[in-house]
């Protein structure tokens, strides 16, 4: 029904009579998403330096900057956008951008979320390239409610996605990049297990078993995003892939304790496998 009148794309604050969505958008080949929007300026500047962009080094502008909901901006290519946390706020983001990118014409886009979550079994630092998201029973599933209903969707991701970006990760050397299952939740604290939220109703022998058995399925990671958006994006026909740098192993411990320096290089971290596989999408040698 939004093809036929004016569709506006609310918590974007863009619309399609207010702004000519083909001539702003149509030339995105690369979306890339992430909570925070610190984090997805930090990588559109990123971005432009890796892609040598003129206008390189300065700031970037927010193409959202009339809605306080997410923030985006662009490097060439390379669209990058916050979602803020969770599952409603990821699937408001997405339903908005997958009609702008329709808008806008796009074709062959990759759409990617570079995040952070907890490891299981792994040591912090490394990055989780997701194969399969599956939520907190570890079955490849996403249930969204709908008009009262509970709707199954597969939480497929593309495969070949995934093993491209592995054979990325192998040029860069400095910190460890493996393939795994990505378990997704409703809450940080009691919902991943944690003992140390406002409320625990569980002992730490539960929680314990709890994470060995997510292990077991092959469950490497953990965060609050992946499943909707594996649902969303395949049944939209984006080709998708989730890369997460894990902040910490939950067989060890809930809190986070790194230092802010230690953990906004660890959110480097798929942001440079990301423009690694960028640059050798465009056919850019490593040292361009
Ligand atoms: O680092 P981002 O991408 O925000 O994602 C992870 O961090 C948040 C929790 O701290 C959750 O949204 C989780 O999915
Ligand atoms: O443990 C963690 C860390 C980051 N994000 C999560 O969802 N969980």
């Amino acid at each position: 029904p939004w093809t036929l009148l004016e569709d506006v794309l609310y918590h974007l604050d863009l619309g399609t009579k207010t702004h000519n969505l083909p001539a702003m958008f149509g030339d995105i080949k690369f979306v890339c998403v992430g909570g925070s929007p610190n984090r997805m300026r930090a990588f559109a500047q990123f971005m432009q330096r890796e892609l040598g962009l003129a206008g390189a080094g300065e700031d970037v502008a927010d193409i959202c900057a009339g809605s306080d909901r997410y923030a985006m901006y662009r490097a060439g290519p390379v669209l990058s956008i916050s979602h803020g946390m969770g599952i409603p706020s990821i699937s408001i983001m997405l339903h908005e951008l997958i009609k702008l990118l329709h808008h806008a014409k796009c074709r062959d886009v990759t759409i990617i979320r570079i995040g952070t979550s907890g490891g299981l079994g792994i040591e912090a630092g490394s990055v989780v390239i997701t194969d399969t998201a599956v939520d907190s029973s570890f079955q490849p599933r996403f249930e969204q409610v709908v008009l009262g209903d509970v709707v199954v969707r597969s939480t497929e991701l593309d495969k070949d996605l995934a093993e491209e970006l592995l054979a990325c990760s192998r040029d860069i050397p400095d910190f460890p990049t493996l393939i795994g299952h990505t378990m997704c939740t409703y809450d940080f604290y009691e919902g991943q297990g944690r003992l140390d939220g406002a409320l625990c109703s569980f002992s730490s022998e539960k929680k314990l078993e709890y994470l060995r058995r997510a292990y077991d399925a092959g469950v490497r990671n953990i965060e609050m995003e992946s499943t909707a958006f594996a649902a969303l994006c395949g049944l939209c026909g984006l080709k998708a892939a989730v890369v997460c740098v894990a902040l910490l192993d939950r067989l060890e411990g809930d809190q986070i304790r790194a230092s802010h320096e230690v953990l906004w290089e660890y959110q480097q971290r798929p942001q440079r496998l990301i423009a690694a596989f960028i640059r050798k999408r465009l056919g850019l040698c490593p040292t361009d």
